[in-house]
C-alpha cells in the first residue's frame, strides 16, 4: 500500500480589531489579497495618517507579504471550517489520522476558532455534527466516535472531562501511536452532548487574565475524536479502521516582554513556551529544507511527543494561526506567520491505520501483554499495601520523623515523585535514541540512493550538470551534515543516559537513610520493580518498532536493487571506491559547502560542554580522558548498544525475588555476562557501588537473542553489507 504524501495546510485568520484594541487608537495593518497577506508598516501608517499627505518616507518600509493555502479575515465560523477541517473528516472516517491545530499569540482567537462560544459553535463541534452526518448517510459501514479532552500545562497532563483529575501519562503504542493513558473517553451521541461535555471542560482549564486577554488560556488543550470503522457486510474482525482526529487549541505563543506579565504568569510562560519552543525546534527541522535528515527533537516536550505523528507522520494536518490586525501587535503578527510559512514546508505521509497484526508480532504482543498483567497486578499490591499502610499510619508509620525532620510519609512521597520522574526521563532517552539511530539509517539509505543517480549521471557521458543531480549533490552534503549533527546528539543523550542511571542509584541508596520503616521500604522496592517492568515493555515495543522497520526497509532495498538491475540490465550501476571519490571531490566544490548557521554553532558549543563534562566525570574518576580535542578524521566515540542496554534495569530487576512469566520461557534465556560498559566509564568503580548494582545474574524477561541483537546500527551495517555484497557480485 502506497502512503500519500501532502503537505501541511496552513491557514492564517486574522479576526477583527477588539474593543481595548480600538480604544488605544490602534490602526488596521492587514491587508488580504486572495491567498496573500500583507502586513503594513506601522509607523509608517501612522506617519501618513498625521500627515494626510505623505511627502517624504523617512524610514525604511517594514511592510511584509507572505502566502499561504488560506488568508481568512470576515469569513464565519463555518466558512472557516469548510476550507479547513471539512476535507478531514472522510479520510478520518476512513481509518486515517488527522489533526487540526490553531496557533498565534494570546488573544487572537484560537479557543474561538477551536471550540467556539454558546452563540456560535467552533470547528471542534462542526466536525462533530459533520461526522454523525456521514454516518446518517454510510449504509455499507457503522461507526463508533468516542471523545476524549485533556490539557497540557506546566508539561502536565490533565482530564478535562473529569473534576479532578489526576496527572496523566502518554504511551508510545505500537499500533496506535501516541496515546494518553488512562483518559476519559466518552461515546459521543449527540451534537449537543459533544457540545456541552466541550463546554465544561473548557472551563476547567487553566486559564488567567493577562495584559492581552482576561480569559486567557494557558494550557494546550486537546480534543481527540477516534472513530472506528467496521463493515456491516463483511465479517472480518481482524479488519477495523480506527481514525484519529485531534483538534488542538494552542496557549498563547506571545513571549512575556510583549504581555508584560510579571512573575509567576512569567515563568509559567517560560514553561508554555518550552513545549512552544519545542514545536518551533520541531517544525525548523522538518520545514526547514537544508536540516533535512536531521533529528527532530519530538520528545523534548509532552506537546510534540503528541504531535508527533502530525508534523512528521502518518497523518494530515492543517495549522490554523491566528493573528490580531493591531499596530501594537505587529512584531507579534510577524513572528506567527514566520513561523506558518515554515510550517508549509512539512510533509506528512498517510496510510490508514488497519489492524491487521502479523504473526511475529502477535509473539511479540503476547509477551508485552504479560508484562503488562505483572505491572498490573504489582499497582493492585501496591495499592493494597498504600491502604495497609494508610491503616497503621496514625499509630506507627506517620508517627515516623526522618534525619532532617520531616515526616516519612512526606519522605515517601518525594522519593516516590523522583523514582517516577526519573523512569519516565530513561524512557524518553532510550525511545529518542532509538529514532536517532532511525534517522541516521534513513539519511544512509538516501544519501545511496542519491551517489547511485549521480554515478549514472557519470556513466552517461553526459557533460553539463543536470539541475536534479545538481540538487542530488546538495542533498548529499545536507544529509552528511545532518547526520554528524545527529552523532552529537547522540553522544549529549548518551551521556544524559548514564546520568539518569547514576541518579536512579543515588535515589536507591539514599532509601535506608531516609526511610526508617521496613513496609515503606518494601513498598519502594515493589515501585521501582514496577518501574522497572515498564522499562522491559518500552525495549519489547522498540525491538517490534525495530523489526517492522527492518522488514520494510529491507523490502525497499530489495526493490530498489531489482529496479536497479530491470532498467538496464548494467552491472556497473553498483558503484566503488574510485566512484565515491569521484562525488567526493565534486561535493568539495563550495557550491555544495553548508554555510555555517547558528543553530549550526549551537550545536558545536554544545558539544564542547559536553566534552568539558566528560572531563570532569573523568578527573572525579581518576581515569585517562578519552574525549581529546574534537579531530573531524577520528571516528567519533560512539555509545554502542551495549553501553546504553537496559542492563542497569535488569540488574535492578534480578534483585528481587519474583519474575515476570513470559509465555515461551525457552525462547527468553538472556546471553548472560558482559556487564555494561558504562560501568567502566563514567559510574563509579564497581566497590564503591550499591547494593543493587551486584553482579548481573540472568533474568529470562529478555526478547528472542536473535531480535534483540537486531539495533539499527548493525541494521546499518546490514544495510552495508548488502550493498557491498551486491558491489562484488556485480564485478563478477
Ligand atoms: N474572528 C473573531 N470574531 C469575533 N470575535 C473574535 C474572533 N476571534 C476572537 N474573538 C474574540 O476575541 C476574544 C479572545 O479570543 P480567544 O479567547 O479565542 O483568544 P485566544 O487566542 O484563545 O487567547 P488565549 O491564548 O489567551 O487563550 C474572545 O472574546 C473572542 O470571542
Amino acid at each position: 500500500m502506497n502512503a500519500e504524501e501532502s503537505n501541511i495546510l496552513v491557514a492564517i485568520r486574522c479576526r477583527p480589531l477588539n474593543q481595548k484594541e480600538i480604544a488605544n487608537d490602534d490602526l488596521d495593518i492587514v491587508r488580504v489579497e486572495d491567498n496573500l497577506i500583507i502586513i503594513l508598516d506601522p509607523i509608517q501608517m501612522e506617519y501618513e495618517a498625521e500627515n494626510k499627505k505623505m511627502l517624504e518616507v523617512y524610514h525604511r518600509s517594514k511592510e511584509q507579504r507572505y502566502a499561504f493555502d488560506k488568508v481568512f479575515r470576515e469569513e464565519s465560523q463555518d466558512d472557516i471550517f469548510e476550507q479547513t477541517c471539512k476535507q478531514l473528516i472522510k479520510p478520518v472516517m476512513n481509518g486515517y489520522n488527522a489533526t487540526v491545530f490553531a496557533y498565534g499569540p494570546t488573544g487572537t482567537g484560537k479557543t474561538y476558532t477551536m471550540l467556539g462560544n454558546q452563540e456560535t459553535m467552533g470547528i471542534s463541534v462542526l466536525t462533530i455534527r459533520d461526522m454523525f452526518e456521514f454516518i446518517k448517510k454510510d449504509l455499507d459501514n457503522e461507526y463508533i466516535v468516542m471523545i476524549s479532552y485533556v490539557e497540557i500545562y506546566n508539561e502536565a497532563i490533565r482530564d478535562l472531562l473529569i473534576q479532578q483529575s489526576q496527572y496523566l501519562e502518554l504511551r508510545d503504542d505500537p499500533i496506535k501511536g501516541v496515546t494518553i493513558a488512562g483518559v476519559t473517553e466518552y461515546k459521543a451521541i449527540s451534537v449537543q452532548q459533544v457540545m456541552n461535555l466541550l463546554l465544561q471542560g473548557n472551563r476547567r482549564r487553566t486559564t488567567e487574565a493577562t495584559n492581552a486577554n482576561l480569559t486567557s488560556s494557558r494550557s494546550h488543550a486537546v480534543f481527540q475524536i477516534n472513530v472506528t470503522q467496521r463493515s456491516k457486510v463483511k465479517n472480518t474482525e481482524m479488519e477495523s479502521m480506527n481514525g484519529k482526529l485531534s483538534l488542538i487549541d494552542l496557549a498563547g505563543s506571545e513571549r512575556g516582554t510583549v504581555t508584560e506579565n510579571r512573575g509567576l504568569r512569567l515563568r509559567e510562560g517560560a514553561k508554555i513556551n518550552r513545549s512552544l519552543l519545542a514545536l518551533a525546534n520541531c517544525i525548523n527541522a522538518l520545514g526547514d529544507k537544508s536540516k533535512k535528515g536531521f533529528f527532530v527533537p519530538y520528545r523534548d516536550s509532552k506537546l510534540t511527543r503528541l504531535l508527533k505523528d502530525s508534523l512528521g507522520g502518518n497523518c494530515r494536518t492543517v495549522m490554523i494561526a491566528n493573528i490580531s490586525p493591531a499596530s501594537s501587535q505587529f512584531e507579534e503578527t510577524i513572528n506567527t506567520l514566520k513561523y506558518a510559512n515554515r510550517a508549509k514546508n512539512i510533509k506528512t505521509k498517510q496510510l490508514p491505520n488497519k489492524k491487521l497484526v502479523a504473526m511475529h508480532i502477535a509473539e511479540y504482543k503476547n509477551i508485552i501483554s504479560d508484562l503488562r498483567s505483572e505491572i498490573e497486578s504489582l499497582k493492585s499490591r501496591l495499592n493494597e499495601k498504600q491502604i495497609d499502610d494508610n491503616e497503621d499510619e496514625s499509630i506507627t508509620i506517620n508517627n515516623y520523623i526522618n534525619k532532617n525532620g520531616k515526616p516519612e510519609i512526606e519522605e515517601l512521597k518525594s522519593i516516590q515523585e523522583e523514582i517516577f520522574e526519573n523512569f519516565q526521563e530513561r524512557i524518553q532517552l532510550r525511545r529518542a535514541l532509538m529514532e536517532i539511530e532511525e534517522q541516521n539509517a534513513m539519511n544512509f539509505l538516501e544519501i545511496k540512493k542519491r551517489q547511485s543517480e549521480i554515478l549514472q549521471w557519470k556513466k552517461s557521458g553526459e557533460k553539463a550538470m543536470p539541475e536534479d543531480i545538481r540538487q542530488g549533490l546538495k542533498s548529499i552534503q545536507t544529509l552528511k551534515t545532518s547526520t554528524e549533527k545527529n552523532m552529537i546528539k547522540k553522544e549529549l543523550m548518551g551521556l544524559q543516559l548514564v546520568e539518569n542511571i547514576n541518579n536512579a542509584k543515588k535515589i536507591r541508596e539514599s532509601i535506608p537513610k531516609r526511610i526508617q520503616s521496613k513496609e515503606k521500604r518494601d513498598y519502594l522496592e515493589l515501585e521501582i520493580k514496577n518501574h522497572v517492568l515498564e522499562l522491559q515493555n518500552v525495549e519489547l515495543e522498540i525491538n517490534l518498532q525495530i523489526q517492522e522497520k527492518t522488514i520494510n526497509d529491507l523490502k525497499m532495498i530489495v526493490e530498489n536493487q531489482k529496479k536497479l538491475i530491470n532498467d538496464t540490465q548494467d552491472d556497473e550501476k553498483y558503484f566503488e571506491e574510485t566512484d565515491i571519490e569521484y562525488i567526493d571531490d565534486l561535493l568539495e566544490d563550495p557550491e555544495f559547502q553548508q554555510e555555517q548557521e547558528d543553530d549550526d554553532l549551537e550545536d558545536l558549543a554544545e558539544l564542547d560542554q559536553f566534552k568539558e563534562f566528560i572531563k570532569k566525570e573523568e578527573l572525579k574518576q581518576n581515569s585517562p580522558n578519552q574525549f581529546k580535542q574534537r579531530d573531524k578524521s577520528a571516528p567519533r566515540k560512539q555509545f554502542n548498544k551495549q553501553e546504553l542496554s537496559i542492563q542497569e534495569d535488569y540488574d535492578e530487576i534480578s534483585q528481587s525475588q519474583s519474575k515476570p512469566k513470559v509465555r515461551d520461557q525457552s525462547r527468553n534465556k538472556r546471553d548472560g555476562g558482559g556487564g555494561s560498559a558504562i560501568q567502566n566509564k563514567v559510574l563509579p568503580p564497581k566497590d564503591k557501588q550499591l547494593q543493587f548494582q551486584q553482579p548481573m545474574k540472568p533474568t529470562n524477561t529478555k526478547p528472542p537473542k536473535d531480535i534483540s541483537v537486531l539495533n539499527l546500527q548493525g541494521r546499518n551495517l546490514s544495510i552495508a553489507n548488502q550493498q557491498q555484497r551486491g558491489n562484488s557480485k556485480a564485478k563478477k
